[in-house]
């Protein structure tokens, strides 16, 4: 205080306030008349400062916000000073099939972690990494590690249903929050494959590694959004991240001391995902990882691939409950296939279930979970949508806004898996796993996880909306969708209530239609 009091009574609050009128005049003025930016279309105060966009994300608007502003702006829009949207697929798809264009320099700001596959913005790291770890998320790869994606996924799953339901009323029926359950379920799927023992914190309820998990995402994020955080005198901000982090690290570390010990006791071979990081080798360079590597790459795995794949699932019942034509077309198809009490495997149901596998791409257009995909613009710059944009200045493909892009979608805010059965191409061009040179390395074990769990929900369980409902089929938005439920994107995008909002009743299959 008495340094604001010394500064304000020297230079008077006039002086400053003038300053502070002078400065935004000229941030107005270079905006409107010098920035290269200037031609691009896009709302007024995103020109001038980056608090709009801030505030945004703060406020979990984020994919919404850039979906309006596309429909307002059109494909490319300055959405910062310095910053620009691209919402066309084609353009989308020419910065992400090149190292060219970096991941932005935030990633790097994180500094708990080795550099790995995801935070580095350095092409030759990124590719030597994906050749490494790349192998061990193959779906060859997957097809050994099936039982146990089984197990932690859909049979725990349905065992704890099961037993949910043995407690039911005369009409059958529980109440079930999906959103809670799958969240759970797909942190064991991860942890067992990445860590090497069995988790299974969908039974136990033991939440102590999904917190670890959810505190290192916050960490993450914190550094990457105010780096200012790691130091003096605002670490203890993030101080019991840390404790969370460390943890983690820890136990990471003791699960390869343990692999090892356990392969030098003669033990065969495990085939998980541990395993491969252990044995991956660059094919380039012969290059293997070290215990620390893969310590950090499974920790990035952990990260990366529970909440995404447990989120798409959920928006995707969501959604097929707000659309029961669907919801019973794809029960059919999975019981006209299937006998009741069968556990659908992978290959299984890529073969007979073409109708939930557009359920899933339809849910997966609509309700990317991933947001925005930040990139620096290659030196020499881009022309978009007939504006130049200078080599160095920033970027971001927005997933959600590319997937309702006009030119590539009819009807885009429509839920219709029909348009994948009827034109099996329009798979490739939804971007919810990015595309090109840096594409998730995980998606087919995201595929496997949310096709398989999917498919036996369905074949053993009628799904309804209980009457408290507050999003059902026939409450609809000025564009004839029905309302979906209220969301928060920090990280990734996810049901602001989902204990209100993510209740199904579950009963029985009928044993009538069965096989
Ligand atoms: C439905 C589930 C998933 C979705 C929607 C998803 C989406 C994405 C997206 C959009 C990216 C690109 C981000 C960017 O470039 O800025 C990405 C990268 C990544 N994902 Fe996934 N992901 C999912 C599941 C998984 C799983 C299960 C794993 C792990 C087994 C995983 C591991 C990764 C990794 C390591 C990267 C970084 C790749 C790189 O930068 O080269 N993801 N994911």
């Amino acid at each position: 205080m008495a340094l604001l009091d010394t500064v304000t009574g020297t230079l008077g609050v006039t002086h400053i306030c003038a300053a502070a009128g002078a400065y935004v005049a000229w941030k107005i003025v270079y905006a409107l008349y010098i920035s290269p930016l200037r031609n691009v279309p896009g709302p007024f105060l995103f020109r001038i400062s980056w608090l709009p966009m801030r505030l945004l994300e703060v406020i979990g608007d984020e994919p919404k916000m850039m979906q309006q502003l596309y429909e307002k702006y059109g494909s490319t829009f300055v959405m910062e000073p310095d910053k620009v949207a691209i919402c066309d697929p084609t353009e989308s798809a020419s910065i992400l099939n090149t190292h060219a264009f970096r991941k932005d320099y935030h990633y790097e700001k994180v500094d708990f972690m080795e550099p790995n596959i995801f935070l580095t913005t350095d092409p030759e790291l990124n590719r030597h990494r994906r050749r490494q770890v790349g192998p061990a998320l193959s779906l060859r790869s997957l097809l050994h590690m099936e039982e146990t994606i089984l197990d932690a996924g859909a049979r725990q799953l349905l065992a704890k249903w099961d037993c949910a339901l043995a407690s039911a009323g005369p009409d059958g029926q529980v109440r079930v929050c999906y959103y809670d359950d799958l969240v759970m379920m797909a942190f064991d799927v991860i942890s067992s494959l990445s860590f090497g023992e069995s988790h299974r914190s969908l039974t136990t309820g033991d939440r102590s590694i999904i917190n670890w998990v959810q505190q290192t995402i916050r960490l993450m994020f914190f550094q990457m959004a105010a780096p200012i955080i790691k130091h003096r005198p605002f670490r203890w901000v993030i101080g019991t991240q840390h404790a969370h982090v460390d943890r983690f690290f820890t136990y990471a570390m003791d699960r390869i001391k343990t692999r090892k010990q356990l392969l030098a006791s003669g033990a065969e071979k495990p085939k998980d995902i541990l395993q491969s990081f252990i044995d991956a080798e660059d094919p380039e360079s012969k290059v293997r990882m070290t215990p620390s590597d893969v310590q950090t790459e499974v920790i990035v795995n952990a990260v990366a691939g529970s909440d995404t794949t447990s989120l798409s699932l959920s928006w995707t019942i969501h959604l097929l409950l707000l659309h029961p034509q669907c919801l019973r077309r794809v029960t059919d198809e999975v019981r006209a296939a299937f006998a009741a009490g069968h556990t659908i495997t992978y290959e299984e149901a890529k073969e007979k279930l073409p109708y939930l596998d557009a359920c899933l791409y339809e849910s997966m257009r609509l309700r990317p979970v991933a947001g925005n995909m930040p990139r620096i613009i290659q030196p020499g710059g881009m022309t978009s949508q007939g504006h130049f944009i200078p080599g160095g200045y920033s970027c971001v493909v927005s997933i959600a806004a590319v997937n309702i892009n006009k030119d590539a979608w009819e009807r885009p805010l429509a839920f219709n898996p029909e348009r994948f059965i009827a034109n099996p191409d329009n798979k490739r061009a939804v971007l919810t796993f990015s595309s090109g040179v840096r594409v998730c390395p995980g998606r087919f074990l995201a595929w496997w996880e949310m096709t398989t769990v999917l498919a036996n929900i369905l074949n053993a369980y009628d799904l309804s909306l209980p009457e408290d409902a507050l999003f059902t089929p026939d409450r609809l938005d000025a564009s004839g969708q029905p309302v979906t439920m209220p969301e928060y994107h920090g990280v990734t995008r996810f049901p602001k209530y989902p204990a209100r909002d993510c209740v199904v009743l579950i009963s029985k299959r009928p044993a009538a239609k069965g096989h």
